[in-house]
Formats: structure tokens, sequence, C-alpha cells
């Protein structure tokens, strides 16, 4: 082996060399490799040369014992290898990592040329497979690395898959399924081995929900133009036993790297359960959950169609307005159980007083309307009425006692009384009113002069306006208790109105009438955010534990653009904690006015503070608020929680909605406990919260501080 360069320069010795020079090329090297690589600069000087000083030891020390292709297979992997690794998890590209190598090399070759010597042909190859085998040994090492990080990824993916509760399918080009997830074999009623290579459109067999007739598969349609829209109406999924499954279904097209179309793939789930509880709480939110007659907003909702049926083919329609004479007396004679009774008998009579075009609804307490689409004269409604007064005042079996009761009815008529809704319930409401001024147990049709009710309302209006600064408005407190400790965890706080001669004037009379005007509602609201949070501070100072304090905000203060500045500066002003705070908003209020409130409610959630549903399940029809907004808590609407623990009809809704809390981690509170009983049963459903008479009825802030305060540690 000859160790003689052709140019009969001196001869150097590779180990030698490496060695003699080691520190230079590892400094060279070092600075070169930092200039150029981006993946270097934030490295430590040891993080950087990690294995580079061995490898260059290892080559040494084989140089110095034999050259030749017998060396290169004793060069031990575990350098490169170590190295590559580090690389690896460092985050280095596999280009950075052998352009590391590249650098090495070039460091060498200058430092081998400024030498006086040179190596011989032999050392010069030998140095340089030791480099490209320091190469390859990276470059086998990221493969591994890759294959074994890709095969991570795809059990990950495979565990997903197998799982989650949503139907995936994929399918090749021509819609042929290709893969089949264990929760579409549970949906479809396919097992993966029966349907793979079938089309789509023989195991997913989609049918219109309204018609039944078959609609267009999505996945055969996105195969054909390598894009689906979704479908229009509810679909419903045929089982392969032929069973019919609500689903919703969607489609994404698969493509390759180079964006070429390769296939579909479908995700559908079992929507049934959702859509039937949709569907029960839409009829809820249009029926009375005591008589299952229509309520106001269906009765608009008729009273609409019904008013542009009567323009196109004119025609007359009539409202009787009826409220029950002296109901509050049976109620407090007889029990609620015993008013509730008889509210449901009256409805059974009146809907056999009408035909079956007519609607008769129940707007609330004891007052009912009939919407009327034809008839004859003024004089046949006349008779019409007092026919249906008859058959109300006939006597009543209730709580084994014999009730009578007569009704007061005013009528107004389309088009002569209003030609909106709003206006014929209005002129029927003051109708009717009129009818129990004048005696009761009488009719009225609507008549102009009869605005004085109206002229009433505009004098509270008047009076509300100057409450505030008399001094007449206070805040009652209702506690909130937690269903499993019994212990009190949050105070309602309610708005209370002392009028100098009328005496108690009820919020749902007076919030009303404040709605009507901004700035009066405006100022209420902020009055109460106020009082609530200076005696929330009150509470903490002398000692007593934090209790979440809920305020009721109306729609009026939620369109107010300073609302969120207003509640920002008075936790601040009263250094109250911000989750200490909750605002509730209606049901209703979420949902009409959703897209103006949403961005006002996520900068109160900013700020920290809880939000709450109000009268949650009374204006439902669907729950994408719940998902879009940042809600901490539903109250179930006391109409439905009344009667809860004897079998009332709404029972189902109530665990329907204590599952949905719970499923969407929200606490919920029942309202309206007003016995043991249904106190229990919530319990045992296991609702989160209660608050009702049973409790207390809501107290002044010092009574409600002796019954349920009590200092901490005290
Ligand atoms: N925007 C604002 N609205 C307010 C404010 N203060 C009150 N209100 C709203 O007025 C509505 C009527 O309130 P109120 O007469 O005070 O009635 C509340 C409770 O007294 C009553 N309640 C509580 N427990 C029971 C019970 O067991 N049985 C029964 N029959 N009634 C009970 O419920 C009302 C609380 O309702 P809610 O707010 O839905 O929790 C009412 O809608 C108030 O929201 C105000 O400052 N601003």
């Amino acid at each position: 082996m000859t160790r003689e360069p052709a140019s009969g320069q001196p001869t150097l010795r590779l180990h030698e060399f490496l060695r003699g020079e080691r520190e230079t090329i590892l400094r060279k090297w070092e600075d070169l490799d930092r200039s150029m690589l981006a993946a270097t600069k934030k490295l430590t000087s040891e993080q950087q040369r990690n294995n580079i000083p061995t490898i260059l030891d290892t080559i040494a020390e084989h140089a110095e014992q034999a050259v030749g292709p017998q060396a290169i297979i004793g060069l031990p992997e575990e350098g490169p290898v170590t190295h590559a690794r580090q690389r690896w998890e460092l985050g280095f590209s596999l280009e950075d990592a052998t352009r590391e190598y590249s650098m090495l090399r070039t460091v060498i070759m200058q430092q081998l040329a400024q030498q006086a010597g040179t190596l011989s042909a032999d050392e010069l190859i030998f140095l340089h497979e030791a480099l490209d085998d320091a190469v390859i040994q990276s470059v086998v090492t990221y493969v591994e690395r890759s294959n074994r990080a890709l095969e991570k990824e795809r059990e990950q993916l495979q565990v997903t898959l197998r799982s989650i509760d949503d139907g995936v399918i994929s399918t090749d080009t021509r819609g042929c399924i290709t893969y089949m997830n264990p929760a579409a074999e549970k949906i479809s009623g396919w097992t993966s081995d029966a349907a793979m290579g079938q089309p789509a459109d023989k195991v997913l067999v989609v049918l219109d929900a309204a018609t039944r007739e078959p609609v267009n598969c999505l996945v055969c349609m996105a195969a054909d133009a390598d894009q689906a829209a979704p479908h229009d109406g509810e679909v419903l999924l045929q089982q392969r036993d032929g069973a019919l499954l609500a689903v919703e279904e969607f489609i994404a097209p698969l493509r390759d790297s180079a964006a070429r179309f390769i296939g579909l793939v479908a995700t559908f789930r079992d929507v049934s359960k959702i859509r039937a509880l949709t569907a029960e709480l839409g009829y809820l939110a249009t029926h009375d959950p005591l008589t299952n007659l229509p309520n106001r907003s269906l009765l608009i909702d008729r009273l609409t169609q019904e008013i542009a049926h009567a323009e196109r083919n004119p025609g007359r329609l009539a409202l009787l307005y009826m409220d029950l004479d002296l109901f509050k007396d049976v109620n407090d004679m007889l029990g609620h159980a015993a008013g509730d009774e008889l509210l449901k008998q009256v409805a059974k009579r009146l809907q056999v007083c009408v035909r079956r075009a007519d609607t008769v609804c129940r707007l609330g307490g004891d007052e009912f309307v009939i919407l009327l689409t034809d008839f004859g004269e003024l004089a046949d409604l006349n008779e019409l009425a007092l026919k249906i007064m008859g058959r109300v005042r006939a006597p009543y079996d209730i709580a084994r006692t014999t009730v009578e009761l007569s009704t007061s009815l005013g009528v107004s008529v389309f088009p002569e009384d209003g030609t909106d809704p709003q206006a014929l319930i209005k002129h029927a409401d003051i109708a009717m009113y009129q009818a129990k001024r004048q005696g009761r147990n009488t009719i009225r049709f609507f008549a102009p002069e009869m605005h004085r009710r109206a002229a009433e309302r505009r004098e509270l209006q008047g009076d509300l306006r100057k409450a505030l600064e008399a001094g007449q408005l206070s805040l009652h407190f209702q506690p909130q208790v937690a269903l499993d400790s019994g212990n009190v965890v949050g105070v309602e706080v309610l708005l209370r109105w002392h009028h100098p001669q009328l005496g108690a004037v009820p919020p749902n009379r007076f919030i009303p009438l404040a709605e009507d005007n901004r700035n009066v509602m405006i100022a209420l609201g902020r009055w109460v955010l106020e009082q609530a949070s200076r005696q929330a501070r009150s509470w903490l100072d002398a000692g007593y534990p934090a209790l979440r304090i809920s305020v009721n905000v109306s729609i009026v203060q939620l369109r107010d653009e300073h609302f969120t500045d207003h509640v920002r500066a008075t936790l601040e002003h009263f250094r109250l904690p911000p989750d200490q705070l909750q605002l509730e908003l209606t049901e209703s209020l979420l949902m009409t006015e959703f897209k103006g409130a949403a961005d006002r409610v996520r900068a109160i959630e900013r700020l920290g503070v809880r939000i709450a549903v109000d009268d949650f399940g009374t204006g439902y029809s669907s729950l994408s608020y719940l998902k879009n907004l940042p809600v901490d808590e539903l109250k179930i609407d006391q109409s439905f929680v009344h009667n809860i623990a004897a079998g009332g009809n709404a029972a189902p809704i109530v665990e329907a909605i204590i599952r949905m809390g719970q499923s969407l981690r929200l606490r919920v509170v029942a309202e309206g406990v007003e016995d043991y009983d249904t106190a229990r049963y919530l319990t045992a459903h296991n609702c989160d919260c209660a608050q009702g008479f049973y409790y207390s009825k809501p107290l002044p802030a010092t009574d409600f501080e002796r019954e349920f305060l009590r200092p901490l540690g005290g």
C-alpha cells in the first residue's frame, strides 16, 4: 500500500493531520455551520458539536490502524447515528443534517490545502468514504425515525376512528367504499367486510325526512362532480335492515400531495335523539304545557297567516280575548293544583265550542284567546261569544267541590279594529278589560274610546321615571341552593317598586313599561347592577363567604353600546371579583337578538363575568347559540318545574335539559321549586341547583343576611 503522493510532495498521515488540526477544523466548521444553517443559530457550542468531534476521532483512530474498505466497514456506526438522532430531536431537516457533513468536508479539505504536505490517494479516499458513510447513517436514521412517526400517527388515527361516535367511510374516485369505521358499521347496519368495494349509495341509502323519497347520495354526487352541497332539509338513513335513522351527513374530497382527486371521505352522525328533543322543545315553545293549547307565539304566527290570507281573499277575522272572573279566589281557596285542573277543563270546553279551523290559545294565567277565521255577521259573532261564556259558566267538579265561574270577554275584528296581530290582540285585551270593569261576565266589542287602559299605562310609565329619584325602588334577594349539599351558593337579585298610591307593583308589569323607554330601562338596569355590587361588597367586607350574584339584564341594556364598559367600571369601583357576578339573559333574548347580542355577550365573558340563560326551554328552536356563546348556566323555566314531581308532562323535558347541561358542562338551576317533592325529584335527577319559594321568597338584604349568611370560620 503506497503512501507516496504522485506530486512528490511530503506525505501527510491522515490520523496525524486530523489530530493536529482537530480544534481548528471544529472551530471553522462551527462558524461555517452557524452562518449557513438557521437551525444551528440557537444551539450552544456543545449542542452544535455534539458527536462531530467523536466522529473525527474515530476516523483518525481507524486511519492509524488501517486504510481501505476494511477500515470503513470497521468504523462504528453509533457516532453518526447518535449525532443524527440528536439532530432529528432538535428539529433539523434531513437536508440540514446532511449539509453539516458537506460543510465538515469543505473545512477539512481547506485545512488540508494549507498543509505543507498532502495525503496519499488511499487515505484521501478513506477520508471521503468515512464522511460519506456518516451521511448515509444520517439518511438511514432519518428514514427510520420518520417511518416510526408516520406509524404512530397512523395508529393514533386508527384509535380515533375506532373510538369516535361519528360514522366515517372513505371511497375511491368512483364512490366505492374503501374504508368504514366501527361507528359507520353501527349506524348503517353494514359490516365493514360486506361494505368494502360496494358503491356508497348502496350502503348509505338516504331519504328525505318529510317525503321519505330517496335523495341523491352526497358521495355519488361528489364522486361525479368532485364536490357536493349538503342536503337541503332533514334526511333519514335507511339501515341495512330497513330501519330509519335521522342523520347529518358531511362530505369532503380526498386529494394527494399534487392536489389530484383520489376519493372521498364521508362522515355522518345519528341525530335522532337531538332531533326528537328539538321537536319536543319546539312544541313546548309554541304550546302551553298545562293545557297543551297554542301559546302567544303560535297565536301570533297563525294570526299573521290568517291576516295575509284575508287580505288576498277579502274576509273578516275575530279575536275573542277571555279572562276568567275571580280565578284567583279558586287558587287561593282550593290550592294551585285545583286551579290548574280548572284551567285544563276550561281549555277542553273552549275547544269543543269552535271549529277545527279556529285556534284556541292560552296566553298565561287565566287568559285565553280564540282566533275565529270565518264568521258571518257581528250578530253571529255575538251569539258565538255568548255560547262560549255559557259553556265556561257551567259548573265544574274540582277537588270534590263544585266550582262555578264566569268570564269577561273582549272582541276585536279584522280589518276594522286593526290590521296586524299586535293591534288586534291589544284591542281585544282593551275590550276585555272594559268588560271586567263593567261588572264581569260580560262581552265588549273594541271601540276606539277604550284606550283608557293605554292612558293608564302611560301614567304609570311617568311615575316609573320618577321612582328612582324618589327612592321607591329596592332590591330583594332570593337564594340559590346546591342540591347535593343544601348550601346556599348563589343569590338572584330582583327589583321591587313600591308605588306611593298603588303599593307594590310587580316587575312583570313595570319592566315592560321601562323597556318602552330606552333611557329609563338603561338607568334602572345600571342602578340595579350598582346596588347589587354594593351589597355584594358589603357582605364580603362583613366576612361572609363570596356568593354568586345573579342580576337580570333586559334586552334594552344589552343593546346599549356602553353596557360592557359600565359592567367593568362597576366591578372595579366595588372591587368585586368578576366571576362573582352573573348576568341572566333570557333565552328568547339570545334567540331573537342573536346576531346583535352575541359580540356583547362575548365581551362580557371576557371580563370574567358569568352568563346564565334565564327561562331556558321557553324560546327553543335551536341549540346552536349554546355552542356559540360562552354560557355558564341554564335556568330551567319555572313553568316546566311546577308539578314535575307529581308527574307533570314537562318531566322528560326537565330531565333532557339536565342531561344537556351535563354534556355541555353547564350548571343547571331549576327555578320555581315550591315543595320538598320537587326538590327531591331534581336531586334524584342530578340537577345542580334549585331556587324557589320552597327555600325562600325573595327577601330584603337584611332579612337575607340574617337567614342565609354566616361569617367564614364562624
Ligand atoms: N331586566 C330585569 N328584570 C327583572 C329585574 N327584577 C326582576 N325582573 C324580572 O321580572 C320578572 C318577575 O320577577 P319577580 O316578580 O321578582 O319574580 C321572580 C321570583 O319572585 C319568582 N319566583 C321565584 N321562586 C318562585 C317559586 O317558587 N314560585 C313562583 N311562582 N315564582 C317564583 O320568579 C321570578 C324570578 O324569575 P327569573 O328572573 O326568571 O329567575 C322575572 O322575569 C324577572 O327576571 C331586574 O332588575 N331587571
